[in-house]
């Protein structure tokens, strides 16, 4: 046996992660990467019960159901999709021929179908994506663009995507951003709002507000400090520049890269690992990973879970029960617990 065979094998021993026992769970780095596998297996060589409890998920393609009409409203900017079977919400922004950027119709549209999927028990994770493979999103539709915002059918400037922004992130479900070609501009503050990020092997990021006059000095420069840091923060917003997705998975603005075939694919595996845990631990981390920045209205997101939770007690519902009856509450049963 071969000096480098035996140090492969000691290797693997020690890391507890031969080859032959892991299982796959991820086909879909960018091509130029090995597969990643999980090490599903014990140093034995035996898979553990991590494994055997959880295993992968299927990688089968889903179900989608169009939806139409959200809000009792046609949608034309946007398409709206479910897989009900599994609990999945697909949202696209529909304007390919301008690179999916959004006016204010399109910004309206996208929040009744992020406020259908949070109001549906039955959705767990909602997609966000753009149209075809060319973009996720170019921001705001400057032809539309008026003084103090984006002028829509109605007349009215506006700068709803803040609104949206915030929507997003208060959504107490997992949003993840699915990207192909363009996120620049607003768009690119839409995919960084969203809880996971999924690019496409094509996928260019970058924000071009300082080339167009505009900028975004809330989430869309905050956030993305938090996300990449101060230093290169200031270099996306500062010189405009546009990045690949792997710079962008090294400077952590997104969480994976894969082929552009493979996109759809990757994200539902995601949906699907995420699906199968904890509805509430997920909704609550992702309230305190918010809170982290947001100062109060972080702290009231997070301690609304708090009274939710306290709804379905024992506790919180003697309260209740004591007020309806008339009588003096008795919470001497409830231990305080150290
Ligand atoms: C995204 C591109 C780099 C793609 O380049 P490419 O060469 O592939 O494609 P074209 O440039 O030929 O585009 C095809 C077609 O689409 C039109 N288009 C693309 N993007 C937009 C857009 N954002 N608005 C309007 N139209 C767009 C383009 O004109 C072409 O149409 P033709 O008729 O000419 O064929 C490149 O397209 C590009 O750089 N796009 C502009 C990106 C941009 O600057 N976006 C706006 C940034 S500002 C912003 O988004 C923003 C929005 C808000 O609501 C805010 C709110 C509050 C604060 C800040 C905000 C903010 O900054």
């Amino acid at each position: 046996m071969s000096a480098q065979r035996r140090l492969q094998i000691l290797g693997n021993h020690l890391m507890g992660t031969r080859p032959e026992n892991l299982i796959s769970r991820q086909a879909t780095t960018a091509a130029d990467k090995p597969e990643i596998t999980v090490p599903y297996a014990s140093a034995d060589g035996k898979v553990n019960s991590y494994g055997r409890v959880h295993g992968t998920v299927s990688r089968e393609p889903a179900k989608w159901q169009r939806i139409p009409v959200v809000s009792r409203e046609e949608l034309t900017d946007v398409v709206y999709e479910k897989a009900a079977d599994e609990g999945i919400a697909k949202i696209t922004i529909n304007r390919p021929d301008r690179r999916n950027a959004f006016r204010p119709r399109t910004v309206q549209e996208l929040s009744w179908c992020f406020s259908d999927a949070r109001d549906d028990p039955d959705v767990g994770v909602i997609i966000l994506t753009g149209a075809g493979t060319l973009a996720f999103c170019s921001g705001g539709d400057q032809s539309v663009r008026g003084q103090g915002g984006y002028v829509g059918a109605d007349g009215i400037a506006r700068l709803n995507v803040l609104d949206l922004q915030i929507q997003i992130r208060r959504l107490p479900k997992p949003v993840i951003a699915m990207v192909a070609g363009y996120a620049v501009g607003g768009g690119h503050i839409l995919h960084m709002v969203c809880d996971i990020t999924i690019a496409a092997d094509n996928a260019v990021f970058g924000q071009t507000g300082p080339k167009v006059g505009s900028f975004d000095a809330g989430y869309g420069s905050t956030h993305m400090a938090r996300l990449v840091g101060q230093k290169k923060a200031r270099e996306i917003w500062f010189l405009c520049r546009l990045y690949d997705a792997q710079e962008a998975h090294n400077m952590g603005l997104v969480n994976t890269v894969v082929p552009l075939d493979k996109l759809e694919e990757e994200t539902l595996v995601w949906c699907r690992e995420m699906l199968r845990n904890s509805p509430t631990a997920l909704r609550v981390l992702k309230a305190a990973l918010n809170a982290a920045e947001d100062g109060q209205a972080g702290i009231q997101e997070l301690g609304g879970n708090a009274t939710l939770l306290f709804y379905q007690s024992e506790e919180g519902n003697e309260g209740r029960k004591a007020y309806l009856e008339k009588r003096p509450p008795n919470f001497s049963k409830f231990k305080r617990l150290p």
